[in-house]
């Protein structure tokens, strides 16, 4: 198992969004979690991605813990411990969230060279890589603002990916494409899973869920004990 989330409970003021909910993702799986407006489904994921704190429960990706089941709630790791658990999970936002002052090469730059994973050269052999696996070769130097919305989703996977992400989750990443974009997302995803790597998606796109995932969940599953 890759992804381990134990017993978690999340609430909004009086609120429960979230109850004694237990999931899992395995290597290679790309789980799709869908459901009805409202349902918790992008609590989860900020949960998972250490956006927001679970109230009770255990997060933990392979040996690194974010936090775990204590007497009176959910007990964080140390800074340096949820430095190793966010350094295993990636995210691609909705919105893309690229920096539109940067270029294409520098968005992928950015994070890996704060985080001092290798020097710019190295860096950007490897951003090159990667963008040329994604068709974007002739876009490193482009601005963001230049690009479509599948450009931009690829530049947003490709910019996760320089992190070496051991779980890659997916925000509605079909929510501005048109079909044809949607399964060349879909086919990428598929291969990133191929590599090895967990994936998350939260979609309402049902038809992009049942051909690319491996596994559907239901968020309705978050309150069954209701
Ligand atoms: N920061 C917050 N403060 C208070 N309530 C919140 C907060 N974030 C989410 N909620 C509430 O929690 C519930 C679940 O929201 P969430 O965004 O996780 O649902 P969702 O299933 O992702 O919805 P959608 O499919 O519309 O994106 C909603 O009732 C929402 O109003």
């Amino acid at each position: 198992m890759l992804l381990n989330a134990m017993n978690l409970k999340k609430s909004y003021h009086d609120i429960t969004v979230i109850d004694d909910f237990s999931f899992h993702i395995d290597s290679n799986e790309i789980v799709v979690l869908v459901g009805r407006s409202g349902t918790g489904k992008t609590t989860l994921m900020r949960l998972l991605n250490n956006l927001e704190k679970t109230d009770q429960g255990t997060i933990s990706i392979e040996d690194a813990v974010l936090c775990k089941q204590g007497l009176k709630g959910a007990e964080y790791a140390d800074r340096k411990k949820r430095r190793l658990y966010q350094n295993k999970i990636g995210m691609v936002f909705q919105d893309y969230a690229l920096f539109p002052n940067l270029t294409v090469l520098d968005n992928l730059l950015e994070a890996p060279l704060a985080q001092k994973l290798g020097s710019r050269v190295e860096l950007a052999a490897k951003a090159a890589g990667l963008l040329e696996q994604m068709g974007l070769e002739d876009k490193l130097e482009a601005m963001p603002s230049t690009l479509s919305g599948g450009q931009k989703q690829r530049v947003a996977i490709a910019r996760a990916m320089m992190l070496n992400p051991r779980v890659l989750c997916f925000d509605e990443p079909t929510s501005a494409l048109d079909r044809e974009s949607s399964d060349s997302i879909g086919k990428l995803i598929q291969e990133i899973a191929a590599g090895g790597t967990g994936v998350l998606i939260v979609t309402h796109d049902i038809e992009f869920g049942e051909k690319y995932g491996t596994r559907i969940v239901s968020s309705s599953e978050f309150l069954r004990n209701h």
